[in-house]
């Protein structure tokens, strides 16, 4: 839920926090553990907090002196206590410790206190060195703290909006990168055993914040009084995008590996033979039931696959893989066997810098290649690339556990071509790819940063993906990238501006969706600007419900967008096949809660998506959804706003008090399901308790701050979208904003449950009228239970400035209780409603590639659209 995600930022933050805190505190735990050094007593003045520990020392002891039970004479010196548990406690880490440590009760003269001291010291000693070691490989002068926002990229701002009575408060708002481990959801379900598809600790991954929001928050002087809405602080001017170039900067000026383009190039290909550019031809009308506004004939494609569905009821099994880790924490590890937990420390630190780590990691491949590299990089100037295609991502969250098993993300990305047993190949793929890239898959990641910028930390939330490998190791063998890399597979749709192809990298069997756009015809068109804003916002994005674009290139004259294919079809598709033709309800509301987190981290990139519709939402193989299009978004600036306390939750625009759910299940539906997702430990035995912890926690979820990042000044008067979509501000021309996105939303919440559109007329004109001057009506059957249809009517209320959503956007809808007891933090994780038909990838025989260039891409634009012919 909204306050969630909050609080799940707070958290985080305030685990941003931890590593300057643990200094000291992981020192105590060892003062019983340590390992005495020498009797020597090493310049304690040098690191403030040994004296710190020499005080903690030094109470500890007068403690005991203090607490010595009566007559009990407790000797430091001569090192003879008749405390035998003290002294039990006290021989512990000397015995275990060094042999030459001193002995108490012994016949050393050492006393018991200077052993300690010195075995503390000795103690620090380690962990500062550790802590030297760990920042200088991550982060080099770097304090932890610093180094974590820095790397995470965090917006730091003043929260001393005038008139705030918050004076002095410092917020903090960072955008950190999807790998990295959130801590809230941890925080606040962590107490539970470990969820039953094995997520990762990075749960928060699942978060709608993409990029995913960390505030820290020092209250300092501040009042805390604020108990209106009005009390909303502003986090800063500082919107996403600016955000996204200050981590392009920052990437780049960090990692020689990450190399950036200018938005508007493209990397042309230099060598596609003349063979392959392919007569136009008029166009194939789309299939599908709705015309698009805005331009010419729209197309959909309906997959014919036939494969059964499969009702998905085993839980997908989410092994993670800590590569992050990798060599720091290890050699962390080793340099210090003695102080484990001292590491765990310093490696938990590590962890949260996840996505530096990966990059370091491509630094490091960087420098053990750096002649390749460079060969390849001069290769490709000389090749001709004029950009090379970057991702300016904003960092993303998350996030996210890695929904990953074995080579996780790799295998998913390999999508098998063969016919055979679509997981057994994928395997298969994994392997044959593997070994494919088998002598170069050290150096194919820095070479690709170098070529292609499709870098691990470009896409963090897809860093594992063997695609960008397949990529790189093309680019480095041929320089370029271009179609002729790639054997077309299938034609997979049409729409206003390209027709899109399933898609093999040659001799990779990794398998892409490549849009694919003539240029000239777009120039004829008037359609160059969608296609540009297409591929921009593509180019931003970096979350798990959006798709990934791997590279970008012009060939021959052809704009071609490679990205994340997704085999199941599109909802609209899958609706049609429902019993009914529309979804059961947990049904609908698995998909249009991932909607709901792509349109909101859209928002927060300043994308105002403009085309919600089934057509336009794919389903993944893992049968997760992917938002796809948007030739038609709108661009604006975004001010992220962080609400204090419950403010946010508007009542009048909610039926119903919301409670925040705390249920591990994703998608638990039940409304009576008490805090479930804590340990036993923290359950209340009795139902009246329990009712009081779940209401003490909404309360405490409820204060917690959230961040809102509505564009509320979008303005447009464009007349885009869909008919049955179009919000009657759009049809009314009175200009519009983001609040049309939850519009359509409600449109999209009302098809799936009831399998038409509200206000769908005879025809075109006729829907208008009715969009705009028809009430909602709800059809007596199926039966939608009372939330649904309440939050369809908060949604679609005709005045933009009333509706559900338009002032603080997704944070607004998701605090509404037809999403009770959903985990927003966990929703990635959660079991998808049924597996997707996948495509069948009856893929004909691969022609030789001489015919490949010269009969497959038969291209085809006359008139209205342009098309592909395959074959
Ligand atoms: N990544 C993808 N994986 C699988 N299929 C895709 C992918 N991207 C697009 N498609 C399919 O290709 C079709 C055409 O997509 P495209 O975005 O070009 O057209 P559209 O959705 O009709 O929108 P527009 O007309 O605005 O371009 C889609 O309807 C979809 O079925």
């Amino acid at each position: 839920m909204g306050s969630y995600s909050g609080s799940c930022e707070i958290v985080e933050a305030g685990e941003e926090l931890k590593p300057v805190q643990r200094s000291r505190r992981t020192y105590q735990p060892h003062i019983g553990l340590g390992i005495g050094e020498k009797d020597q007593k090493p310049p304690v003045q040098k690191l403030g907090y040994k004296n710190s520990l020499e005080n903690d020392i030094n109470q500890l002891f007068e403690a005991i002196n203090v607490k010595g039970p009566k007559g009990l004479s407790v000797s430091y010196q001569g090192g003879t206590s008749s405390s035998s548990l003290k002294k039990n406690a006290l021989k512990k880490p000397i015995a275990v410790g060094m042999p030459h440590s001193p002995r108490i009760g012994g016949s050393e003269p050492l006393s018991l206190k200077q052993a300690l001291r010195d075995l503390c010291i000795s103690k620090a000693s380690e962990m500062a060195a550790m802590k030297r070691l760990s920042m200088s490989i991550s982060s080099p002068s770097a304090s932890e703290a610093g180094r974590v926002k820095s790397s995470f990229n965090p917006v730091v701002v003043d929260s001393g909006v005038p008139g705030n009575e918050h004076k002095g408060s410092m917020v903090e708002v960072s955008f950190v990168p999807e790998d990295d481990k959130p801590t809230s959801s941890r925080m606040m379900t962590a107490p539970r055993q470990a969820p039953k598809n094995k997520l990762l600790s990075q749960s928060a991954n699942c978060s709608p914040q993409f990029p995913r929001a960390t505030m820290q928050i020092s209250t300092g002087t501040s009042t805390s009084t604020q108990t209106d809405s009005s009390t909303s602080r502003k986090v800063g001017t500082q919107a996403p995008k600016a955000e996204m170039c200050r981590k392009e900067k920052h990437t780049s000026a960090s990692s020689p590996s990450c190399s950036y383009a200018d938005d508007n190039t493209l990397e042309p290909e230099s060598t596609v033979p003349a063979s392959t550019k392919v007569p136009k031809r008029s166009p194939v009308p789309k299939s599908g039931r709705k015309g698009r506004l805005h331009a010419g004939p729209s197309s959909s494609l309906t997959n014919g696959n036939k494969a059964s569905r499969t009702t998905r009821n085993v839980p997908r099994v989410a092994k993670t893989i800590v590569r992050n880790k990798s060599s720091i924490k290890k050699k962390t590890k080793q340099d210090s066997s003695s102080a484990a937990n001292t590491s765990k420390e310093v490696n938990s630190h590590l962890d949260s810098n996840a996505s530096q780590l990966i990059c370091q990691r491509c630094q490091c491949s960087m420098k053990t290649s750096s002649n390749e590299t460079n060969q390849d990089s001069i290769k490709s100037q000389s090749a001709g690339i004029i950009a090379e295609v970057s991702s300016s991502h904003v960092s993303s969250d998350m996030h996210k556990p890695t929904l990953v098993e074995n080579n996780s993300n790799r295998s998913q990305a390999a999508i098998p071509r063969a016919k055979n047993s679509p997981k057994a190949r994928e395997k298969g793929d994994i392997s044959q790819s593997s070994s494919s890239l088998g002598d170069s898959s050290s150096t194919s990641i820095s070479g690709d940063s170098n070529l292609s910028g499709s870098t691990c930390g470009n896409k963090p939330h897809m860093s594992k993906d063997m695609r960008w490998d397949a990529i790189s190791h093309i680019r480095m063998q041929d320089g370029v990238l271009g179609l002729r890399h790639f054997n077309l597979l299938k034609k997979l749709g049409c729409g206003d501006i390209g027709t899109v192809y399933l898609a093999e990298l040659s001799g990779t069997n990794c398998l892409f969706a490549i849009k694919v756009m003539d240029n000239e015809f777009l120039a004829r068109r008037k359609k160059m600007p969608r296609a540009q804003t297409e591929r921009e916002i593509l180019r931003m994005l970096d979350h798990p419900f959006l798709p990934t674009l791997y590279t970008q290139f012009v060939s021959d004259n052809l704009s071609c967008l490679v990205m994340e294919y997704c085999p199941g079809g599109d909802l609209h598709v899958l609706r049609q096949k429902q019993p009914g033709r529309c979804f059961y309800e947990p049904a609908a509301r698995f998909y249009v809660a991932e909607v709901l987190l792509a349109l909101e981290y859209l928002h927060m990139l300043g994308v105002v998506y403009r085309d919600l519709k089934p057509e336009n939402i794919l389903v993944r193989e893992d049968g997760h959804i992917m938002l796809t299009d948007f030739d038609l978004s709108l661009r604006c600036t975004v001010s992220p706003t962080l609400l204090k306390s419950s403010s946010y939750l508007d009542p009048a625009r909610l039926s119903v008090q919301c409670t925040a759910s705390s249920c591990v299940e994703p998608f638990c539906v039940e409304p009576t399901c008490h805090v479930p997702c804590f340990g036993p430990k923290f359950l209340p035995t009795s139902a009246k308790t329990k009712k009081k912890a779940k209401e003490d926690l909404a309360a405490k979820v409820r204060s917690l701050p959230q961040l809102v990042a509505e564009p509320t000044d979008a303005r447009s008067n464009s007349f885009v979208g869909t008919h049955e979509y179009l919000a009657p501000e759009i049809i009314k021309g009175e200009g519009h904003g983001a609040a049309v996105d939850w519009w359509t939303f409600g449109i999209f919440l009302y098809e799936l449950l009831y399998g038409k559109t509200p206000f769908r007329g005879a025809g075109n004109e006729e829907t208008l009228a009715n969009v705009v001057l028809q009430s909602l009506k709800f059809p007596d059957s199926p039966l939608v239970s009372f939330h649904a249809r309440d939050l369809i009517k908060r949604l679609l209320v005709k005045e933009p400035e009333n509706r559900l959503g338009t002032e603080k956007g997704a944070a607004e809808i998701k605090q509404h209780p037809f999403f009770e007891g959903l985990n927003w933090a966990l929703i990635r994780c959660a079991v998808p409603p049924e597996l997707p038909e996948l495509y069948e990838l009856g893929v004909p025989t691969m022609m030789s590639p001489e015919a490949e260039t010269s009969k497959y891409l038969e291209f085809k634009a006359t008139g209205e659209h342009l098309e592909f012919e395959l074959f």
